[in-house]
């Protein structure tokens, strides 16, 4: 049976930590702030975007929510929306999704970035028709590891077996809280070592992954 695969998309399928942080880094200049790190930012990414500048305001002492809160959120969504010159695709990744397709999987995205930005990242890279669903941070009320986001992308790609491919905490939260068997992809954003992550298979580079999700996909040996 071929399983169909969900993927999340930062640290996964997209190295878009270098936008995320220049992003940040003109939003919160321009208030007077003296730039982040990049492991500062990346350090908040997997929680979507309300989150993340939540947690660089607080970082720099300024209200993370109400009105001006809400003025730098929008500020920092509009510059998101059109950053992706310094993004990559991790080595490997069209050549993976190419080879899932043809073998018959039916490919899905599930990421807490919100849906503009993750369409224009999509486009940028030519990747926009591969997926038969894509369901970002805004897209429902609630995001991962709230189970929905993931469950209601399966359900948009017609149910049936599916594997959930992603990099962070929060995606092995949400495919133990969805009952699907995780991938992880080991070189995006965790911040806890692997062992410690629960995970199905893991792997470094993209070219693994087409083989791993036969093996899923391989009928039981009696
Ligand atoms: O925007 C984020 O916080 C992370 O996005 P992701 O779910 O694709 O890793
Ligand atoms: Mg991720």
């Amino acid at each position: 049976m071929t399983h169909s695969v969900i993927f999340d998309l930062d640290g996964t399928l997209i190295d878009s930590a270098p936008d995320i942080h220049a992003s940040a880094n003109t939003v919160f200049t321009a208030l007077g702030q003296p730039p982040f790190t990049r492991a500062e930012v990346q350090g908040f990414v997997g929680r979507g975007a309300p989150n993340l500048v939540a947690r660089l305001c607080e970082s720099r002492g300024l209200p993370h929510e109400g009105p001006e809160f809400d003025r730098v959120l929008a500020r920092f969504l509009e510059v998101y929306e059109g950053a992706q010159a310094l993004t990559v695709l991790y080595p490997g990744t069209r050549a993976a999704l190419e080879a899932l397709q043809a073998a018959g999987c039916k490919l899905g995205l599930c990421t807490n970035k919100p849906l503009a930005p993750t369409l224009a990242v999509l486009r940028h890279f030519g990747l926009e028709n591969l997926f038969a669903a894509v369901i970002g941070g805004d897209s429902l009320p609630v995001k991962k590891p709230d189970p929905a986001p993931l469950l209601e992308t399966l359900t948009r790609m017609g149910g049936g077996p599916a594997i959930f491919v992603g990099d962070s905490e929060v995606d092995a939260e949400t495919a133990q809280n969805a009952g699907l068997p995780f991938l992880l992809f080991t070189e995006g954003y965790r911040k806890t070592p692997v062992e410690a992550l629960p995970h199905d298979a893991a792997f470094a580079h993209h070219d693994a992954l087409p083989g791993l999700v036969a093996a899923f996909s391989a009928p039981a040996v009696p």
